[in-house]
């Protein structure tokens, strides 16, 4: 099958073991259409989604709602959690009080969290600290701040250090203040790329599903990668991937949009974005009646 494209499609991968499951039994190669992975961290996939130097990624879900005009979701696809998410870490030298009125050092990978927190810090705790960008690296960061964010595998690896500071799990505080879902990531596709080439972007869909699916049934590829790659223990691994859901269901949803809502409401966001999943059927019946 030739691509209307003419181009293989960029997809972008989240480099954090956060987003195996979806990507691990993922094969370009058994495509039928020429693919292209670009892996990099969140933000970098956010910056690249938004200037159309990659067609699809997974990206932060904060990026999404920034750009969810230009984007569609890939239905059921996301990096959500219900609770303590293990990877989104808030590092304190400083005591909490202290903290609402310093300075705080956020990684430069996330999106999502680093207004996570401000919500909670915020919102949440009535506190007004500054902000600094930081490369994610936790002594460093904290050699200036009070308190420190990290995410993904920069947190977990700092969570294994022996550095006695108190942490917030970012996934924990905000189920404890709404009762919600957090979702961290979504995939999200140029709306552009899916007119032109449902097809292409049909099976890559399928691909990710299937790959997740396979990850959810038999975890320990990934688990003996992350021991590879990583470190740790198989038990650590076995915790993480259970706990983290990588499904965007209503429940998903409705926190989702209550992330929205206050980030919103303190002026992080422009508006409300709507949740616009990529309308596949409708595409792929579109395709047929033109030939
Ligand atoms: C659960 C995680 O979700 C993520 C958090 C993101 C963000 O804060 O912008 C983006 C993608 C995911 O990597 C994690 O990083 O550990």
């Amino acid at each position: 099958m030739n691509n209307p494209n003419s181009r293989p499609i960029r997809l972008g991968r989240i480099s954090y073991t956060n987003a195996w499951p979806v990507f691990h039994h993922f094969d370009p190669g058994r495509l039928s259409f020429p693919t292209e992975i670009h892996s990099d961290l969140p933000a970098t996939l956010n910056r690249k989604l938004r200037t159309g130097d990659i067609d699809m990624a997974a990206i932060s879900s904060y990026a999404y709602g920034v750009s969810a005009d230009a984007y569609y979701l890939l239905p059921n696809l996301s990096v959500s959690a219900f609770g303590r998410v293990q990877s989104i870490l808030l590092f304190l030298k400083s005591p909490l009080e202290q903290v609402l009125r310093g300075r705080i050092a956020l990684t430069t990978a996330s999106a999502t969290s680093v207004n996570l927190l401000k919500i909670i810090m915020e919102k949440f705790y009535g506190g007004k600290p500054t902000y600094e960008d930081a490369e994610p690296a936790l002594e460093q960061m904290l050699e200036h701040a009070d308190a420190a964010l990290l995410i993904g595998d920069h947190a977990i690896r700092a969570s294994w250090t022996n550095h006695g500071y108190r942490v917030l799990d970012l996934g924990e505080v905000w189920n404890v203040w709404t009762g919600h879902w957090m979702t961290f990531a979504l995939w999200g596709v140029h709306k552009e790329t899916a007119l032109r080439c449902p097809e292409a972007i049909g099976e890559i869909y399928e691909s990710l599903i299937a790959s997740k699916r396979e990850s959810k049934r038999n975890v320990e590829p990934i688990v003996d990668k992350a021991l590879r790659q990583i470190g740790g223990t198989a038990d650590y691994w076995r915790g993480y991937f259970g706990n983290l859901c990588h499904d965007f269901g209503p429940e998903q949803k409705a926190g989702l949009r209550l992330y929205f809502q206050y980030a919103k409401e303190l002026g992080l966001i422009d508006g409300e974005p709507d949740i616009a999943e990529l309308p596949l059927p409708d595409l792929l019946d579109n395709l047929s009646n033109r030939r």
